[in-house]
């Protein structure tokens, strides 16, 4: 069985104070449920570690360099990130692919980067309008998939958020049976590369305008495990439901 997790990308939003809800959170999480992470911006990392000490609440970051270290000003390597105590690191998310010119072949170095420091990597896929409309969603998808995904995954450092760019931030949700053809296809594709065993134990989450009100409804998609949440990751009451709902679900 795959983890189920909710996890909430702060993107770039929030200081040092945001961090009191952490414990906020963590005082509002349903028992047994879902490994809960965050992913605050790069300077907040340390205190966000500190803050969610003798929580469960796990933390991550949103992106790192592919190099070790050197000569690469304003980026952070992957184990600087780990030398925070965070242990998840987003990669490939479409701001990144889209704003920092991020191709396939960039992000499988990123993973690279992230597993040699002992980060679990969240790999970011998702199809433009564009590629919806014209039909390619599940091409654009493979090719994601095959181009960023080095060899080597496993349900402890890999987990996948499928987040169509359309959903992102706009307020759309596809349907569910667009929901569930994707991460069929997912499962699928990943059964074919890794085996069963370890496909199946994958994490596969949903990303783009998940809220409150549909989460309930999105956890029912078959092999949704979980989701990547942006702006209803922000405030607790937002994502303590989006949260609970998984634990239900
Ligand atoms: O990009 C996302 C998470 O990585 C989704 O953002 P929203 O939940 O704000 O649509």
């Amino acid at each position: 069985m795959p983890r189920k997790i909710a996890a909430g990308n702060w993107k770039m939003n929030g200081t040092a104070a945001s961090l009191a809800m952490l414990r906020d959170l963590a005082a509002n999480l349903p028992d047994a449920g879902p490994d809960v992470l965050i992913c605050p911006p790069a300077p907040l990392l340390f205190r966000a570690v500190d803050a969610a000490a003798g929580t469960s609440i796990l933390i991550g970051a949103q992106d790192c360099h592919a190099a070790a270290s050197g000569a690469y000003t304003g980026d952070i390597s992957a184990a600087q990130i780990a030398d925070t105590g965070a242990t998840y690191v987003i990669l490939g998310h479409s701001e990144r692919r889209e704003g920092h010119n991020e191709r396939n072949r960039d992000v499988r170095a990123k993973i690279e980067a992230a597993w040699a420091a002992g980060l679990a990597a969240i790999l970011c896929l998702g199809e433009s309008l564009e590629d919806r409309e014209a039909d390619n969603t599940l091409d654009i998808i493979a090719g994601q998939l095959a181009g960023s995904l080095p060899n080597g995954a496993t349900p402890e450092n890999t987990v996948i958020a499928y987040e169509p760019i359309w959903a992102i931030g706009t307020g759309k949700v596809p349907t569910l049976a667009q929901i569930v053809d994707v991460h069929d296809f997912l499962r699928a594709e990943l059964t074919d590369r890794l085996g069963a065993t370890t496909a199946d134990d994958i994490s596969l989450l949903y990303g783009g305008s998940v809220k409150p009100d549909n989460a309930a409804l999105i956890f029912e998609a078959r092999n949704v495990d979980g989701a990547l949440v942006g702006g209803a990751s922000l405030k607790v009451a937002d994502f303590a439901p989006i949260i609970h709902a998984l634990a239900q679900s």
